[in-house]
């Protein structure tokens, strides 16, 4: 298949055409022609890399009512993604070969995205003996983040040897950082606010705690730590004073986080309800400039989807997490392009190319992600209308879930179309398959 695409404004620069052919951008370049291609007219179009995605809960196996690896990789290329990496906490758990294969061979089946399956850091989840990491970073999934995202990995010596076991395939621990003795029965961010709604806690230490700690011990073993959710202005002060000591640690934040706040807890209504919880003005205003000076990596986006009766409850009894992938691009673009933060080239870099290298999917020849939009590489990419609008919808999305925090919001930027080596997944808006 061949496609030619025309006057695409690459990074937001000037109007070009780009070919793509055999999975690869062939040519970018000014009046390009084909014969046989498929045009697609970019006019006002801003092209960005394909968007990778670090922190992705697809709930198969386990929960296939909730989503399904092939309804959360719908999701994800209309969002602009071409690589979502599938958190461990399904049922069974991915703590074993066999699992990670498992995802990963529904993920190609799917066809849509490239599922890249986390494993499991403790067996079960359970914070108690190491995983066979081993055997699933050297499975067909080749794993390379392991997470027990859910949960921390709160013990410090399990902690320490997981560091230190995954850097013998150059892996990475994606911690969950939340003190659990600092949280029990927590329900939202710990200040006035909570103490007026009458809602437990979650105190900003119990993430600062962890981070601190295992900053530290990364330092100490040599290893590399990635920081799931992100969510405090202390969190981004110790990720600065770590990179600035040349720990090799790496961060994401999540468009919500980048967005929406505590006050949204004033509804009650569960669906702001999420792991860690949503903040104050000024631990927003503190991601956002972390993000926008490097100090946080990534955007991730925490994609949790809930089916209704976990979710449509009392507060208290509702379980955390909020759909993402679908929104994550607009939220960027609200929360950091239109206010000057961040330009295109950032917003590539922020959800393509820093995840990409962080999850080691950029030295994977024809599959590899977050490579730039040139010529000889794989054509991973998307097209955004950074001038429409629209309000989300919750019953249009492709998740099978429902628990959007933005339903009803206006939202900047639409993703236009979307491509997987040269195929798209994504045409005028609507999904392919
Ligand atoms: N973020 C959440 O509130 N929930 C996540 C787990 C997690 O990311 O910690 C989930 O799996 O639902
Ligand atoms: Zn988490
Ligand atoms: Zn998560």
């Amino acid at each position: 298949m061949t496609v030619l695409i025309k006057g695409a404004r690459v990074l937001g620069g000037e109007p070009a055409d780009l070919l793509l052919a055999d999975g690869r951008v062939a040519e970018v370049g000014q009046r390009l022609d084909a014969a046989g291609a498929t045009v697609v007219d970019a006019g006002g179009l801003v092209a960005l890399p394909g968007l990778v995605d670090l922190h992705t809960h697809l709930r198969e196996p386990g929960r296939e009512d909730a989503e399904t690896v092939e309804t959360g990789s719908r999701a994800a290329a209309l969002g602009g993604f071409t690589a979502v990496h599938a958190m461990a906490n399904t049922d069974p758990v991915a703590d074993t070969a066999g699992v990670v294969e498992q995802v990963w061979r529904l993920g190609r089946k799917a066809g849509l995205v490239d599922v890249v399956p986390v494993g499991a850091v403790t067996v079960g989840l359970r914070g108690e003996r190491l995983a066979e990491l081993g055997a699933m970073a050297d499975s067909a999934a080749r794993v390379r983040v392991f997470s027990d995202d859910g949960h921390c990995v709160a013990d410090p010596a399990l902690m320490r040897r997981a560091l230190e076991y995954v850097k013998a395939f150059d892996g990475v621990v994606a911690q969950h950082a939340e003190e659990p003795r600092l949280t029990a029965g927590a329900q939202m961010n710990e200040g006035d606010r909570s103490a007026r709604l009458g809602l437990a806690g979650w105190p900003a230490a119990a993430e600062e705690a962890v981070i601190a700690r295992d900053v530290l011990l990364a330092q100490h073993v040599g290893a590399r730590l990635h920081v799931c959710h992100v969510s405090t202005a202390g969190s981004v002060e110790i990720l600065r004073w770590a990179k600035s000591r040349g720990v090799q640690v790496t961060a994401e934040v999540t468009p919500h986080h980048l967005l929406l706040t505590e006050a949204c807890a004033e509804s009650y209504d569960p669906v702001f309800k999420v792991n860690p919880p949503l903040r104050t003005d000024e631990d927003v205003l503190a991601l956002r400039q972390g993000l926008a000076d490097g100090t946080i990596d990534a955007v991730a986006t925490d994609h949790a989807p809930h089916a209704v009766e976990d979710k449509e409850s009392e507060w208290a009894s509702a379980r955390p997490g909020m759909l993402g992938l679908e929104q994550a691009l607009a939220v960027v673009v609200q929360a950091l392009v239109e206010p000057g933060l961040l330009d295109w080239a950032g917003v590539a870099d922020r959800m393509s190319v820093r995840p990409a290298a962080i999850g080691r999917l950029s030295g994977l020849g024809d599959r590899a992600h977050g490579r730039p939009l040139a010529a000889g590489e794989p054509a991973n990419l998307l097209l955004l209308d950074p001038a429409a609008r629209s309000v989300v919808d919750p019953a249009a999305l492709a998740s099978r879930s429902r628990n959007s925090p933005y339903a009803g919001r206006e939202l900047p930027g639409r993703v236009v179309a979307t491509f997987l080596r040269g195929e798209a997944t994504v045409l005028d808006g609507k999904a392919v398959r």
